[in-house]
């Protein structure tokens, strides 16, 4: 079993670098690390939310995510990881020095999960010890959750607890399992998807006027809004997801459940079928694009 510590990065292609920076600075609030006062690396840019180094990391070259990355304990854990992935019949491949300085970790292993979801385990992220320089009063607080896709969520289910301690808070039937690795929720749901790929990433807002405030903002910059703002029965939180360039969505949420009873807790099974099962406000689940037109270059893919 190997022992996850906390969700990491999410790596993602971007065919149009600045034009993905500009709207996770400037729309979603995030700071551009290796902004103009940063060390650049030509080709990478990282963005941050919390006291990790950064939570996304764009790439220039084709749309579309590269690798979701996990903090293991130390060193000795990520040997112990790799070892157990390879008896698993898993194809494990160690990141090279600049690969890991790219990343802002020590060292770091890769390998697919069944799905062909690229998954990284990581030690030794980076802290930046000064406050987080937010592009935009957005509220955010820390990266909340990732979500992957996957054509059978029970299968990702029983591979993700299985070899790690990973598990489920909920299910929604077929459609849908969120996971927890520490108190939070969920760090990481799987979502039914025909192909691999990152289904969105999450985050934290301070105050639940922060995701009604981030509406307005989103709606006046003719942002695409996904769903919401709505309330997940689940996590009980408050969401509004978005459509960022790269086709990225993006998701605030407001008071995520914790779990502090892990003996007591039981999974829930949602019935994807019933209409409130992702949003018990019983909104629209789908806000259909009916303008393109309206949405300006470098917002919408
Ligand atoms: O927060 C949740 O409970 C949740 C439920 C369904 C889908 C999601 O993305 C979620 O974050
Ligand atoms: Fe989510």
């Amino acid at each position: 079993m190997i022992e996850l510590v906390d969700i990491a990065y999410v790596r993602s292609g971007a065919a149009d670098l600045a034009g993905a920076v500009r709207f996770a600075t400037e729309v979603v609030g995030l700071e551009h690390v290796d902004g103009p006062a940063g060390d650049t690396e030509p080709g990478v840019a990282h963005l941050r939310a919390d006291g990790r180094h950064h939570c996304l990391a764009f790439v220039e070259g084709a749309s579309g995510v590269i690798a979701s990355a996990f903090t293991v304990a130390d060193p000795g854990a990520l040997a112990l990881a790799e070892t157990e992935l390879e008896t698993r019949g898993f194809t494990v491949r160690r990141g090279d020095a600049d690969e890991a300085r790219s990343r802002r970790v020590s060292e770091f292993v890769a390998f697919d999960d069944p799905f062909g979801n690229r998954i990284e385990l990581v030690v030794g992220q980076q802290t930046l010890a000064r406050p987080v320089r937010f592009g935009r009063g957005s509220g955010i607080t820390e990266f909340g959750h990732l979500c992957l896709d996957a054509p059978d969520v029970a299968e990702a289910h029983r591979f993700w607890s299985t070899t790690f301690n990973v598990r489920a808070s909920d299910w929604i039937g077929d459609a849908a399992c969120l996971m927890r690795i520490d108190e939070v929720h969920h760090k990481l749901a799987v979502f039914q998807g025909e192909r691999p790929g990152l289904c969105h990433v999450n985050f934290q807002v301070a105050e639940l006027d922060d995701v009604f405030r981030n509406w307005h903002h989103l709606q006046e910059h003719d942002v695409v809004i996904e769903m919401g703002p709505g309330r997940h029965p689940q996590s009980g939180a408050v969401f509004l997801y978005f459509l960022g360039p790269e086709g990225l969505t993006y998701e605030y949420s407001y008071g995520v459940r914790r779990i502090t009873d892990e003996a007591a807790w039981r999974p829930r099974y949602f019935d994807p079928a019933e209409r409130g099962s992702i949003d018990m406000w019983l909104g629209p689940t789908q806000k259909p694009v009916t303008q393109p037109q309206l949405i300006p270059e470098g917002i919408h893919p």
